[in-house]
C-alpha cells in the first residue's frame, strides 16, 4: 500500500509526461477482442502508449479457444526484459499467464524492476467457459497478489483467489472484495458483470491502512448485447493508463466505466464474428476525438499568486460530464461577458447591484439547500445521501453566515428580514423565484430515480459554474477592491472538493439507462441557463 500512498500523491503524470507508457503482459487473442489485441486497444483509446510481452499464443475467435500455446519462461523473461532494458515503463497490466511457471516468472521479473503502477486481471475462464490458467498455476497466482497495486476479478475468479464457494449477492462480493484487499494489502475492483439484473455494479475497495477499506461503487445500466468478449481485459487495461494519468483510483475507474460503458454500447456496430463480439474500444475517439479523461485542471500549474487549486475550474469526471459541460460552452460564454460578472471581476460593479445580488443570492440559497435535501432523500447509496445532506447544511450554515456578514454592509435588505418573510411576501426578483421553481418543482407521477436524475442534474450547475466563474475572475487577479474578498471566497479548496465530487455523482447517474440521462441532461442545461438570468438579473435591480 505504501506504492498506492506515493501514487496517490504523485502520479508519473506530474513529472511532466503526458502519454503513459503501458505494458501489457497477456495471451493473445487472432480475432482481437481480446487478450493483448484488446488491451492494445484499451490503452490507445484512454491516452496511453500500449507495448506486449507475449504469455501465450492463443487460437481462439468469438466462440471459444481452441488450442493454446506457451512459450518456455525463459523467452517470456526475455520479453519482459527486452522491454525493460530500454523502455521506462510507467504501468503495466498482466492478463492470462497460463502456467504456474510463466506466473512466477512474472513475479519474478516486477520484483526486478519494480513498475511502479501494476494492475493484475486474473484471468482463469474465458467467457466462453475455455480455462486460460491450469489448476496448478491458482497459488502462484495468489502469491503474485503481493506485487500488485490493483487486482480485478469477475466473481469466480474473486471466489478462486479466496479459496471459497463464488459470491451470490453483490454484499457477499463486497465482503469478498475487503478479504482479499485486507489479505494481500492491495486494491479490489469487484466486478458484479456476472451478477443478474438490470445494472452491472462495480466497487473498488481500497485499504486505509488501518484496517479498514474504503469502498466506492461505481454501476452502471445493464448493456443488453452478447458482445461482451474481453471487457474484463479493455476495463484493467484502461484502468492502469488511466491511473497513471489520475493517480487517483476512483477518478480512473468513474472514467474507465463510462468509456467501457460507450464502448459496450456501441459493440454491435463493429460486426466481428457470430459468438460474443467484441467492445467497441474507439467509439468516443472516432465520434467526437475525444479523450475519456478530460484535462484534470485543477492541477495545471497556473499564473500569478493564487494557487493551482484555487484557480482552476473543477474538470468532468467522464465522457458524460465532458459532453453535458461543452454543450454549455456557449452559455458560459455569455456568463462570463455579463455586466455585473465583468463588474465583480474589477470592481466597478454598483455597490446597490452587489447588494441586490447578495439577498436574491441569500433567498436563493435557502431554496437550493431544500433542493440538496430533497436529492439526499432520494439517493440510492449511503455515499451520495450524506454528500447532499452535508451540502444542504453548509448551504444553510456557512453561506448564509458569510451572506449575514456581507449584507450588513453591502447595503442589501438585511438577511435576518429576508429569513423571516414569510413565504411568498420575501423580496425575491423574478429570476430567483423561477430558478428555485426549476429546482423545487416536483412532478409526483414521475418515478423517484428520475426525480433524483433530475435533481443531480438541475443542482450541479450552481456549484460549477460558481467554480468557474470564481476561478476565472481570480486569474484576472485585479488589484484590491470591494469585492475582492467576495471572489477570495471562492479559493476553498473545500468548494473545489465538493464540487468534484458532485460532478462524479452526476457521471454516474448520465450512465444509467436513457430516461435518466435525458432528465438529468435536461435539468442541468436548464439550471446554466438559469445562472445566466439570476447573474444577469444583478445588474437589473
Ligand atoms: N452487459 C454489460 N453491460 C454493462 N457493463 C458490463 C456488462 N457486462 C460486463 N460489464 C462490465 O464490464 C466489466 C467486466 O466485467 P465482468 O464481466 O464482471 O468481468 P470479466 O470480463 O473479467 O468476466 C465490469 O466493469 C462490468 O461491470
Ligand atoms: C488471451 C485471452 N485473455 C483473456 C481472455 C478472457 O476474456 P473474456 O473473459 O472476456 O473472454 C481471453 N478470452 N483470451
Amino acid at each position: 500500500m505504501e506504492r498506492l500512498a506515493s501514487a496517490e500523491t504523485l502520479p508519473p503524470s506530474d513529472t511532466g509526461r503526458s502519454i503513459p507508457r503501458v505494458l501489457s503482459i497477456a495471451g493473445t487473442d487472432p480475432s482481437g477482442g481480446a487478450g493483448i489485441q484488446a488491451d492494445l486497444k484499451s490503452i490507445a483509446a484512454t491516452g496511453g502508449y500500449g507495448m506486449a510481452a507475449v504469455t501465450a499464443l492463443v487460437a481462439q475467435n468469438t466462440h471459444g479457444v481452441r488450442s493454446v500455446h506457451t512459450p518456455p519462461a525463459d523467452f517470456l523473461l526475455q520479453q519482459l526484459e527486452a522491454v525493460s532494458d530500454d523502455v521506462v515503463i510507467d504501468a503495466v497490466k498482466i492478463g492470462m499467464l497460463g502456467t504456474a511457471e510463466l506466473t512466477q516468472t512474472v513475479g519474478r521479473w516486477l520484483a526486478e524492476v519494480r513498475p511502479p503502477v501494476v494492475v493484475l486481471d486474473p484471468v482463469m475462464v474465458a467467457t466462453s467457459g475455455d480455462r486460460l490458467l491450469s489448476t496448478g498455476a491458482e497459488k502462484a497466482l495468489r502469491d503474485l497478489l503481493h506485487r500488485v497495486d490493483l487486482v480485478t476479478p469477475n466473481l469466480p475468479e474473486l471466489a478462486v483467489l479466496l479459496q471459497e464457494e463464488p459470491a451470490a449477492t453483490w454484499d457477499q462480493a463486497l465482503d469478498q472484495g475487503r478479504r482479499l484487499a485486507g489479505t494481500y494489502s492491495t486494491a479490489v475492483l469487484v466486478k458484479g458483470g456476472h451478477l443478474a439484473g438490470e445494472t452491472a455494479p462495480d466497487a473498488l475497495v481500497v485499504p486505509d491502512g488501518g484496517g479498514g477499506f474504503a469502498v466506492t461503487e461505481v454501476s452502471s445500466a445493464r448493456v443488453a448485447t452478447k458482445n461482451t468478449h474481453g471487457t474484463g481485459c479493455s476495463l484493467s487495461a484502461a484502468m492502469a493508463t488511466l491511473f497513471v494519468r489520475t493517480g487517483n483510483w476512483v477518478r480512473t475507474l468513474t472514467a474507465a466505466k463510462a468509456w467501457l460503458q460507450e464502448a459496450l454500447e456501441t459493440a454491435d456496430r463493429l460486426d466481428v464474428g457470430t459468438g460474443h463480439g467484441p467492445v467497441n474500444h474507439f467509439q468516443g475517439v472516432w465520434e467526437r476525438g475525444l479523450d475519456p479523461l478530460p484535462p484534470d485542471t485543477s492541477r495545471t500549474p497556473d499564473a500569478g499568486p493564487v494557487s493551482a487549486a484555487a484557480s482552476a475550474a473543477p474538470a468532468p469526471a467522464g465522457v458524460r460530464t465532458a459532453a453535458l459541460w461543452e454543450a454549455t460552452a456557449g452559455l458560459r460564454a455569455r456568463i462570463a461577458e455579463l455586466d455585473f460578472i465583468r463588474g465583480l471581476g474589477d470592481g466597478s460593479l454598483d455597490h446597490g447591484a452587489f447588494g441586490f445580488y447578495l439577498t436574491q443570492d441569500a433567498i436563493y440559497l435557502r431554496g437550493y439547500a431544500r433542493a440538496m435535501a430533497r436529492a439526499s432523500e432520494l439517493a440510492p447509496r449511503l455515499q451520495e445521501q450524506i454528500f447532499w445532506a452535508a451540502g444542504a447544511r453548509n448551504a444553510l450554515e456557512a453561506e448564509l453566515d458569510l451572506h449575514r456578514n456581507w449584507l450588513g454592509t453591502a447595503g442589501g435588505t438585511g438577511v435576518e428580514q429576508v429569513l423571516a418573510a414569510p413565504a411568498g411576501t420575501d423580496p425575491s426578483g423574478p429570476a430567483t423565484r423561477g430558478y428555485l421553481e426549476h429546482l423545487l418543482g416536483r412532478d409526483r407521477s414521475v418515478e423517484e430515480h428520475i426525480q433524483y436524475a433530475r435533481l443531480v442534474g438541475a443542482v450541479l450547475p450552481c456549484f460549477w459554474v460558481y467554480a468557474e466563474v470564481g476561478a476565472r475572475l481570480q486569474r484576472l487577479n485585479h488589484t484590491a477592491h470591494p469585492y475582492r474578498e467576495w471572489l477570495d471566497t471562492y479559493a476553498d479548496p473545500g468548494f473545489a472538493a465538493a464540487t468534484e465530487q458532485a460532478i462524479g455523482i452526476l457521471e454516474t447517474v448520465l450512465a444509467r439507462n436513457a430516461s435518466e440521462r435525458q432528465a438529468a441532461q435536461e435539468a442541468f442545461t436548464g439550471s446554466v441557463q438559469w445562472e445566466h438570468d439570476f447573474f444577469a438579473a444583478g445588474t437589473l435591480p
